[in-house]
């Protein structure tokens, strides 16, 4: 069982990799980024981390290998690759702002790891989110069930956090689904969240709901202008939850970027969905019955990811 994650060196592939150690499933997790510099010195942060984090082995008790790598050998024979290489943003920017720079990113990095672990099963967290994972997805030639993208896990958690201080229960008791891109027209839906099976609406008033939605959708830009760079705790401890459904075949059912072949009146684009994930990677696209109004805020998700999608081509055309 071996993971890569790219992007290691930098703070959410890091925590990707620590969160995937501690859940002590996986024989080695092989941490890539680039060679940087540093006050004229070469530095090496993956390998810096992954050193960092393997002597915490003996304190939380866990036996994966975390290795240091700027060469796609060490990742021959990958089970699963997490790609989160690529620029954050910064107070002001939107996620689509990232475009050009980490589609270029995504490209190079898909391509070095299918030479080398070519059935391999790929988990991308680079923003612009759907889009990235339509890059790697295309660069790869791999099927569609082997390409999914991390946000509903983030999303859902940060929307089921936020219910949790308002209503002041336990988050482990709040379930919720959430559907549509990685951007502002992200969609919670408040019809599909439970307070332990019990409908989200006997808990709180609708003026409220709705604030909690809202604050969800920014829930990114929160953070970024909290800390001038994007979030990489939650996104880690998502990505992490991912490796281990698909590596332990545990079909769990989660919110994630699945390539779309017609479901939900979309295709040929990647969109936040329910899947099961397990051995072999989204092994079912679940289609929820939505009503119309929901439909409408999953079209102008769509919408949107689709208008990327065609910058992204334009780039590439010129
Ligand atoms: N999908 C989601 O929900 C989330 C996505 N993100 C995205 O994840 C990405 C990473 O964010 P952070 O870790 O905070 O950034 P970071 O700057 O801390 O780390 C990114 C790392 O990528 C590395 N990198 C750049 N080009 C590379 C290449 N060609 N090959 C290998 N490594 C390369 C950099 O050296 C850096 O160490 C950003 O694009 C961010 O927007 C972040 C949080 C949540
Ligand atoms: O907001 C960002 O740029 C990073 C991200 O996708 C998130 O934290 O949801």
């Amino acid at each position: 069982m071996k993971v890569t994650v790219v992007g290691a060196g930098g703070n959410v592939g890091s925590t990707v990799s620590m969160a995937v150690a501690q859940r002590d499933f996986a024989k080695e997790v092989v941490m890539v980024d680039i060679v940087q510099e540093k006050n004229g010195n070469k530095i090496y942060p993956s390998k810096g981390r992954a050193l960092d984090q393997w002597e915490s082995s003996p304190i939380h008790k866990f036996d994966t290998k975390l290795t240091g790598s700027v060469d796609y050998e060490d990742t021959a024979g990958s089970d699963v690759c997490v790609i989160t290489a690529g620029v954050p943003r910064r107070p002001g920017m939107s996620r689509d702002d990232l475009l050009e720079t980490n589609a270029n990113i995504v490209q190079s990095v898909t391509e070095q790891l299918i030479e080398h672990s070519p059935d391999t099963i790929l988990i991308i967290v680079s923003n612009p989110l759907d889009v990235m994972a339509q890059v790697a997805y295309e660069t790869s030639g791999l099927d569609s069930s082997r390409v999914m993208g991390m946000a509903g896990i983030l999303d859902t958690a940060r929307y089921r956090s936020f219910l949790a201080e308002e209503l002041d229960v336990s988050p482990k008791d709040i379930q919720a689904l959430l559907l549509g891109g990685h951007g502002d027209t992200m969609v919670p839906l408040p019809r599909f969240t439970t307070i332990a099976g019990m409908p989200v609406t006997q808990f709180i008033d609708d003026e409220k709901l709705e604030e909690i939605v809202e604050r969800t959708k920014g829930g990114g830009g929160e953070l970024v202008n909290l800390m001038g760079t994007s979030a990489w705790y939650a996104p880690g401890a998502a990505a992490a939850q991912m490796v281990e459904a698909i590596m332990l075949d545990q079909n769990r059912i989660f919110p994630c970027a699945a390539y779309l072949n017609g479901e939900y009146g979309h295709e040929d684009l990647f969109l936040g969905v329910p899947v099961k994930l397990g051995e072999g990677g989204i092994k079912q696209i679940i289609e929820v019955d939505l009503i119309a109004e929901e439909q409408d805020l999953m079209d102008t998700s769509a919408d949107h990811v689709h208008s990327v999608l065609a910058e992204f081509r334009e780039l590439m055309d010129k």
